[in-house]
């Protein structure tokens, strides 16, 4: 390598390596799309023959890719490489990955499974708390020295007895819920059919749960049916005094309409770590007394990083024995 590393969220590196070296080991071949961190490239390189993309990738061999989020897996992508019939994404959202097309040629399509569910949950209930008592704005009025020439800054409200409503109660939206409700929160869900086992309630129109709930967390995937799923109307139910919190992608929500809706005082404020076009962010959002923005980074703690490593390498080695995938993404 030539340069020094920068990481990227999920622990690889943005760096360039010079010395592509191919293996000449019998080891199956694995497509990696950019460079390496030193961890994944141990653990990879022992147990595959890493390719990156500017080398050949033999078409008599099955091959199998390493993608991330941002990696956009289309017909044009799977055309430059016929011999894919694996693939195992850093993520546990796959709305980069064209799953149809996946399928349509026998390609198997692996995601990081529950690991960083925990993670995201607590992540999400950190944003609500942290919007909802202000303690980000706190920070910075005191940091700024305001305090002491401003006075007291405003109170936050509690989150005991909040009605919130979770879009989406997959693992994810799940394990919100189960967390508020430690809280002493309602909690309600929309999602495309009731769960049976579950005692919250459901409500199956966004723009009801959006009428009874003071808050809204976003914890669904993003695909054809949930793309701007919380809209102007969905936000005018919410109200005035409504919380927005995602957590899910950018594009479950009217970006747009959120940002008018909060420099309008149409709903009082959003916790947001996923937005539209990452890492571009509607500039509006910069001035703002009432949101908490973070990087698209509610997932990735160093111990989630050493587990998607393990949990891509099983997927590989299962498919490489002729076995079934660990976290297999299925058809609906
Ligand atoms: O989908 C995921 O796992 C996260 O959003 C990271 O991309």
């Amino acid at each position: 390598m030539n340069s020094s590393p920068s990481l990227t969220s999920d622990g690889a590196t943005n760096t360039i390596t010079t010395s592509n070296k191919r293996s000449s080991s019998n080891l199956p071949p694995l497509l990696v799309l950019r460079p390496l961190s030193d961890a994944w490239s141990a653990a990879l390189s022992a147990k595959f023959t890493v390719i990156s993309p500017s080398s050949p990738l033999s078409t008599s061999t099955r091959a199998a890719l390493v993608s991330a989020a941002y990696n956009k897996v289309d017909p044009a992508f799977l055309d430059q490489y016929p011999s894919l019939q694996c693939i195992a994404t850093t993520s546990i959202g796959v709305d980069h990955i064209d799953l149809e097309e996946c399928w349509r040629r026998g390609i198997q399509v692996a995601t990081v499974g529950e690991i960083f569910t925990k993670d995201v949950a607590d992540y999400a209930v950190g944003l609500l708390i942290d919007v909802s008592r202000r303690i980000t704005m706190s920070d910075r009025y005191v940091q700024n020295g305001l305090w002491m020439s401003q006075g007291d800054y405003p109170l936050g409200s509690k989150l005991g007895g909040k009605h919130v409503g979770i879009v989406g109660l997959g693992s994810i939206g799940s394990a919100i819920a189960r967390r508020l409700e430690a809280f002493g929160c309602k909690i309600s869900y929309v999602s495309r059919k009731p769960k049976p086992t579950v005692k919250y309630k459901y409500i199956p129109n966004i723009y009801d749960l959006a009428t009874e709930s003071d808050i809204l967390v976003v914890a669904c995937s993003l695909t054809k049916e949930t793309h701007h799923i919380v809209n102007k109307q969905v936000l005018q139910a919410l109200g005035k005094e409504g919380i927005v919190i995602n957590i899910g992608r950018g594009a479950n929500i009217d970006e747009p309409e959120l940002v008018r809706c909060l420099v309008q005082g149409e709903i009082k404020g959003a916790g947001l770590d996923v937005f539209e076009n990452e890492p571009n962010i509607p500039k509006e959002l910069f001035e703002m007394g009432n949101v908490v923005l973070t990087a698209h980074q509610s997932v990735f703690t160093p111990e989630a990083i050493s587990d998607i490593i393990q949990v891509c390498i099983a997927n590989f080695e299962a498919f490489f024995a002729g076995k079934p995938l660990l976290t297999p993404v299925v058809a609906d």
